[in-house]
């Protein structure tokens, strides 16, 4: 995907913390053509993603998450206000998306898929190797490297799906509940690998969730969407240091704390998302 070209509007500018942004929205909108009439998904939303940064986005079902998703992926467009994304260091892709269902080729190999747009790059062979044979490492798949989807379970596809994103290395890295298909257990051990991989690459990241614990474990900064049209109601900043462990985590009060302001900031969302309901124009 190509830079958007609105970017020369706010050239990478500093935020307020000195750290360089990644993406400015500025008041920007959603709105679907619905029947003969059209349905706002999103409105007014203004946040900028920094350099580097963790943001979890959090809300209601319905309230836009994944709309907004698309649009930051290039999969879809903004009908109203501003979007600019920090173009990607040449040879990079600007995003990766991993999605809830894994999206991987099950006529390729473990390998193979992980390989898949790294081969479109360019970089040399031996290097491409090495990247991808150190995802396969960090995922735990080096053993599978020659596996086929259909020999793996859930949880090895979607640390496929993964391990391909990071090789890619994007600009920014997009995820929409990546691990909500897997159980608990396969989800914290994700969880946990998600975090040592980006404590080594400190990709900027947006990742949805609908899980509040999820987001407290991973986020920098946790913003809450609702509304109908959606738009942002509350960010937190995490008060946690890195690197952070599950285990250590919930035994800190300020944990508890700030996972019940998510909550509720989310309940309050979901409670105003159902009162704007009625009259949206939508089915
Ligand atoms: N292509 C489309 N055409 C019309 N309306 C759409 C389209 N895509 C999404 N919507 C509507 O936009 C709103 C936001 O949808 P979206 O999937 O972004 O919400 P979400 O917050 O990700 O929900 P969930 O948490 O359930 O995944 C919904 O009311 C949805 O029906």
């Amino acid at each position: 995907m190509k830079a958007m070209p609105e970017f020369a509007l706010s050239p990478g500018a500093p935020a307020a913390s000195g750290r360089r942004r990644a993406i400015v929205m500025e008041n920007l909108g959603k709105r679907f053509l619905a029947g003969k009439g059209e349905y706002t998904a999103l409105r007014g939303v203004d946040l900028d993603i920094l350099d580097g940064e963790f943001v979890c986005i959090v809300g209601p079902s319905g309230c836009g998450k994944t709309t907004l998703l698309r649009i930051l992926a290039g999969l879809d467009t903004h009908t109203d206000g501003k979007l600019a994304v920090r173009p990607a260091p040449p040879g990079r892709p600007l995003t990766s998306v991993v999605f809830q269902e894994h999206s991987i080729f099950p006529w390729l190999s473990v390998y193979d898929n992980v390989a898949y747009g790294v081969r479109s790059s360019g970089m040399p062979k031996a290097e491409m190797t090495r990247r991808i044979d150190y995802y396969l490492d960090k995922v735990g798949l080096r053993p599978f490297a020659h596996a086929y989807p259909h020999q793996l379970s859930g949880g090895m596809k979607q640390r496929v799906s993964i391990a391909r994103a990071f090789a890619n290395d994007p600009g920014i890295l997009l995820m929409d509940e990546p691990f909500s298909a897997l159980d608990e257990q396969n989800r914290a051990v994700m969880q946990e690998e998600l975090l040592r991989i980006w404590e080594e690459t400190r990709k900027t990241v947006v990742f949805i969730t609908h899980s509040v614990d999820e987001a407290v474990l991973l986020a920098d900064r946790i913003v809450v969407l609702g509304g109908r049209p959606g738009g942002v109601r509350a960010t937190l900043a995490s008060p946690f240091p890195r690197p952070r462990s599950y285990a250590a985590l919930r035994a800190d009060r300020a944990y508890v704390d700030l996972a019940s302001r998510v909550a509720a900031h989310i309940q309050e969302s979901f409670l105003q998302t159902r009162s704007e309901q009625t009259g949206d124009g939508h089915g």
